[in-house]
């Protein structure tokens, strides 16, 4: 924030005045992030911000998800080898969140998350949480919003229920995007009761987006015309546990109401020398309704960097949490384990694709 919107950027010099921090340290840090697409050096020496740098000034929503979320993804990144390469097998071989980088990190027994969990004893966490998951989604809910038919299935529902749905960011999006959508209902643990009234307030939205407080691997309170939905949420559990969550949803979902899982969906990196040419690949793009287009030849099938932070988040989720994102068939057996099924994958313009789920 101090670089501002300063279109020919602010001098080195000035910048290592106003951080306190030795010049060439803040030289070599700028050179280094601009390699990666952040900030921008207009003229030799000065430094401004760009599109992406934008995004977590320190009144961004963004911001949250560079610092919280950083700082806790580096911090078990550190122990991540001696997690996967621990010296007793069974440590090895657990999936649930107790034998993970996270416990070494921060020198815990706790889990990182559930009602049990770290962000659960240590409320401000939840909060940083939270505040986090609302930097998340710029990034997914535009593409979430566009690139699905929700008035469609919203049609006739009494409303829209996001489980775990944090600081109610989707909820918002959507609300703000389809005035036709008359109610959702955010649901997550009482912590985050403060972090997501706030934000719905912000947005003038409390009329029609409301918290209630769920514990997902409880009952759900819920039965009736809903769209239930799963954002960001079932990667964070291993399989089992993501079937036990899935399974109280499965407990209430009929004719009437629909399921939706939206998550990252892991492709291969396979690459192939065949393929359509780049011209062929992109005129199937359909400019009404998104799809996604197959990689022309030597372009790898999970289009290589653009899939970057799907997959960096996928291995801090291991760190964190002993869970992943899950590639299609991962999904479809989490979900068949909760005696559900897949009915359709919408793919979207954002990192996130929309599974319909549906009783086996
Ligand atoms: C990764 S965040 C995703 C938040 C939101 N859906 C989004 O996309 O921004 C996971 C959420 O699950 C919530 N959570 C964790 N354990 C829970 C539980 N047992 N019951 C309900 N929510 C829980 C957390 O508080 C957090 O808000």
């Amino acid at each position: 924030t101090i670089i501002g919107d300063s279109e020919e950027g602010v001098s080195l010099a000035e910048l290592a005045a106003r951080t306190d921090i030795h010049e060439a340290r803040l030289e070599q840090v700028f050179r280094c992030l601009i390699t990666a697409g952040w900030f921008r050096e207009p003229r030799e020496g000065y430094f401004a911000n760009n599109r992406m740098s934008n995004t977590i000034k320190n009144d961004q929503p963004g911001f949250h998800m560079a610092t919280t979320m950083n700082k806790i993804h580096n911090r078990c990144s550190v122990y991540y080898p001696e997690m996967i390469n621990h010296p007793d097998p069974e440590y090895r071989n657990k999936t649930d969140p107790l034998h993970t980088a996270f416990q070494m990190a921060f020198n815990t027994e706790l889990p990182y998350l559930g009602p049990e969990g770290w962000c659960a004893k240590v409320p401000e966490e939840a909060t940083r949480l939270a505040l986090a998951m609302g930097g998340v989604g710029p990034s997914t809910d535009p593409g979430v919003a566009a690139d699905f038919p929700w008035p469609e299935i919203c049609k006739g529902k009494d409303a829209l229920v996001d489980i775990g749905g944090g600081q109610g960011t989707l909820c918002c999006s959507l609300a703000l995007k389809y005035p036709g959508v008359k109610h959702f209902i955010v649901q997550d643990l009482v912590d985050c009761r403060e972090a997501a009234e706030a934000n719905i307030r912000s947005k003038g939205l409390t009329a029609r987006v409301t918290f209630e407080e769920q514990d997902f691997f409880t009952p759900q309170r819920r039965k009736g015309k809903f769209v239930y939905v799963f954002q960001r949420v079932l990667h964070d559990w291993n399989t089992e546990d993501g079937a036990k969550i899935l399974r109280q949803i499965r407990d209430v979902l009929d004719e009437e109401s629909s399921l939706l899982i939206i998550e990252t969906l892991i492709q291969p990196a396979v690459v192939s020398s065949t393929g359509p040419s780049l011209k062929q690949s992109l005129s199937t793009l359909d400019p009404n309704v998104y799809s996604p287009i197959p990689p022309p030849p030597f372009i790898p099938v999970n289009f290589g960097e653009a899939s970057r932070v799907q997959n960096t988040l996928s291995v801090g989720l291991s760190a964190i949490c002993n869970a992943f994102s899950r590639t299609l068939p991962q999904l479809e057996d989490m979900v068949n384990r909760a005696g559900l099924k897949v009915k359709k994958v919408y793919a979207t313009r954002g990192w996130a694709s929309i599974t319909e789920v549906e009783l086996a």
